[in-house]
């Protein structure tokens, strides 16, 4: 894949996977892109990616591979004097030499093995440092809707599976070149140096064996990685029965859970025995030649030592360098289906790497400047899916220091206008415009800085409850954080813990109740302090008393400030200074609810169908003396 073809679209099912990245031939014939991508430009971008910068380290471990190999291979040549001494009844003196060589020749092998593994396990774990940063940093400049198609355990498997695949594969290269290769070469030398002709019958072999090998690669890969997609079910469907807990309790669903976890533990362990048989296959292939090969040369080279009476030395010396040189030759031949099987890893960092960053920072854009914070939407358009329209010319206008209220039936597109106002997404066509800025055209994070949201799935992070609320603002003092408890009228019930304000908030905020959570997202909307609130009414699912703790503090939240609300409650729509209703993507209506419900049209229609048309709703609104 070349650094700015586009990614395949979706990777959180092992099926939907296959379908985007697996198109039919001309000829109607199915191939995998995962066999048939071009190996060598992929290693090729890995080491210029990866490798190049750790180059010196490389050079270094090639280096003491090199001395390790070049060790191997002069202990196999010395083994011809060795020989020809003994035959030759020469001095025991020179021959005890010989044997200080060999032995100095292997402990020199085995120091620069050792030092080479230090260097390339720390360039290694660099490397995998580096990448995990590098795919972490893209995914926070990918915007709303690259997170909308993907299950978060995506990222999860990828951050976890793939940097090691990348660290593996350039290893295996390294170790490849710098030791099995030149151990190969030079045991090869030495073999033609001492019978060039048995030399040259010795490796006919190996095309043989690249041949067989060849045939398994492409196996390998393609199960490598559907045992990545079923790891990556495994983890779904872990983390989906952990969070659901309650649900997977209450609906009875152990089984229905069990059986998708086996499946996907199924496919996992399918896949992993192809991958490993796939890898064991070059051993009998690699044993079966070696064995034709070496019984071809122990035949031909005693016939010619004994009938000849060639130099038997020189037999011995060649036979010890082709016993030597079989083991990296068959390292080499299971390197490439090492290989593959990395690839499939570097190949999921760069589906991620190579999807454009879409929220990447814009220099020279200016910031947001808000001064009274009006916010105009004019005939904005989106999609979400290319064939169901979202919002379709929505034109509406929220005034400062105002609440606007946005109603109306349920997949209307309210939440959707709260998502464009920051930039979640990029509209169709339309403009938002707050004090004469189209949003577009300014800098992001300011945007975002200047707009305090509060939603009803309420987010917490691990950590303390300070930690969470200290969110809002970053280095705000102790006494801004207890002063935005206290607006948002959480700091009873967090003192009310023994721990207090360091209280750890459990996984997604699930050691506190409804009501408490919504609480401390509101106190870290307070501490922002940002002039324009956008709430999607986060009180629907609370209790009575909790919904009137949290609604005090979203009133005192809003004072002085431009507010855009979703509203589900009575209370907040009937005491809005003006609504909207959303019906399929359009402002249908406005007004405040008196006028509305007088105009006779789809509010108080919607109205109606929500709460009755009491003649007690009619009254609180006359209460609150609205014309
Ligand atoms: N991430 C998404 N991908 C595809 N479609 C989406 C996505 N989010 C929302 N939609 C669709 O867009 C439409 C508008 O959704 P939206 O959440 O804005 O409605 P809403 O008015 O806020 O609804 P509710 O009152 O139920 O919260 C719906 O048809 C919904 O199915």
């Amino acid at each position: 894949m070349s650094k700015n073809a586009p990614m395949p679209a979706a990777q959180d099912a092992t099926a939907r996977d296959r379908s985007t990245t697996n198109p039919s031939t001309k000829d109607g014939s199915t191939k995998d892109p995962w066999i048939h991508s071009d190996t060598y430009p992929m290693l090729r971008r890995i080491f210029l990616d990866h490798g190049r910068q750790h180059i010196k380290a490389y050079i270094l471990a090639a280096l003491l591979l090199a001395i390790g190999a070049a060790a191997t291979a002069a202990s196999a040549y010395l083994l011809k004097p060795v020989l020809n001494g003994i035959v030759d009844g020469e001095k025991f003196s020179g021959l005890r030499l010989l044997a200080w060589a060999v032995f100095g020749l292997f402990t020199l092998r085995g120091i620069a093995t050792y030092l080479s593994l230090i260097v390339l396990s720390r360039t290694g774990n660099r490397i995998i440092a580096g990448v995990q940063s590098q795919v972490f940093d893209h995914l926070l400049r990918q915007d709303m809707r690259f997170f909308h198609d993907r299950h978060s355990t995506d990222f999860m498997a990828r951050l976890a599976y793939a940097p090691n695949a990348v660290r593996d594969t350039l290893q295996a290269m390294i170790t490849a070149f710098g030791r099995e290769l030149l151990t190969l070469i030079g045991l090869i030398v030495v073999m033609f140096v001492q019978d060039p002709l048995l030399a040259a019958l010795s490796l006919l072999t190996l095309p043989v064996a690249a041949l067989l090998l060849g045939r398994m690669i492409g196996k390998v890969r393609k199960f490598a990685r559907r045992s990545f997609d079923g790891s990556t079910l495994i983890m779904q469907t872990m983390q989906e029965t952990v969070q659901g807990s309650r649900i997977v309790k209450s609906f009875n669903l152990e089984d229905t859970m069990r059986a998708r976890m086996a499946a996907a533990i199924r496919e996992v362990e399918r896949s992993m025995n192809r991958v490993a048989s796939g890898m064991a296959m070059s051993s009998p292939i690699a044993d079966a030649l070696a064995g034709f090969a070496i019984g071809s040369v122990i035949f031909y080279g005693s016939w010619r030592v004994t009938i000849q009476q060639a130099d038997a030395g020189s037999f011995f010396s060649f036979v010890a360098a082709l016993l030597m040189a079989y083991e990296p030759a068959k390292r080499l031949a299971r390197l490439k289906l090492e290989i593959q099987n990395g690839l499939v890893g570097a190949k999921l960092i760069y589906e991620v790497l190579d999807r454009p960053a879409l929220e990447m920072p814009r220099p020279g854009l200016p910031k947001l400047a808000v001064s009274a914070g009006r916010v105009e939407i004019d005939n904005l358009r989106f999609r979400y899916r290319a064939d169901e329209e979202v919002l379709n010319g929505l034109t509406l206008s929220v005034e400062p220091n105002q609440t606007t209220a946005l109603v109306g039936p349920s997949g209307g597109g309210k939440s959707t206008i709260i998502g464009l106002l920051q930039r979640f997404y990029t509209p169709e066509a339309g403009k938002i415009i707050i004090d004469g800025q189209d949003i577009a055209d300014v800098d992001l994070a300011s945007l975002r800085d200047r707009i305090a949201f509060v939603s009803q799935d309420v987010y917490l992070f691990r950590g303390t409850i300070r930690e969470n609320i200290a969110l809002g603002r970053l280095g705000a003092s102790e006494e801004e954080i207890v002063a935005a408890a206290r607006k948002a009228h959480a700091h009873d019930f967090i003192m009310g813990f023994s721990s207090g304000y360091n209280t750890a908030v459990g996984e997604h905020g699930a050691q506190l109740s409804g009501g408490q959570k919504q609480r401390i997202a509101i106190a870290r909307a307070i501490l922002k302090d940002a002039p324009i609130i956008l709430l999607d009414e986060p009180t629907a699912a609370l209790d009575s008393e909790s919904e009137r703790e949290v609604q005090k503090a979203l009133d005192e939240m809003r004072i002085g400030r431009t507010t855009l609300v979703v509203a589900h409650r009575l209370q907040t729509i009937i005491n809005s200074d003006r609504i909207y209703v959303i019906e399929n993507g359009k402002a249908v209506e406005s007004g405040t609810h008196a006028q509305l419900i007088a105009a006779d049209g789809t509010y108080r229609a919607f109205f109606a169908s929500q709460f009755g048309e009491t003649v007690e709703s009619f009254r609180v609104a006359a209460a609150q003396g609205r014309p």
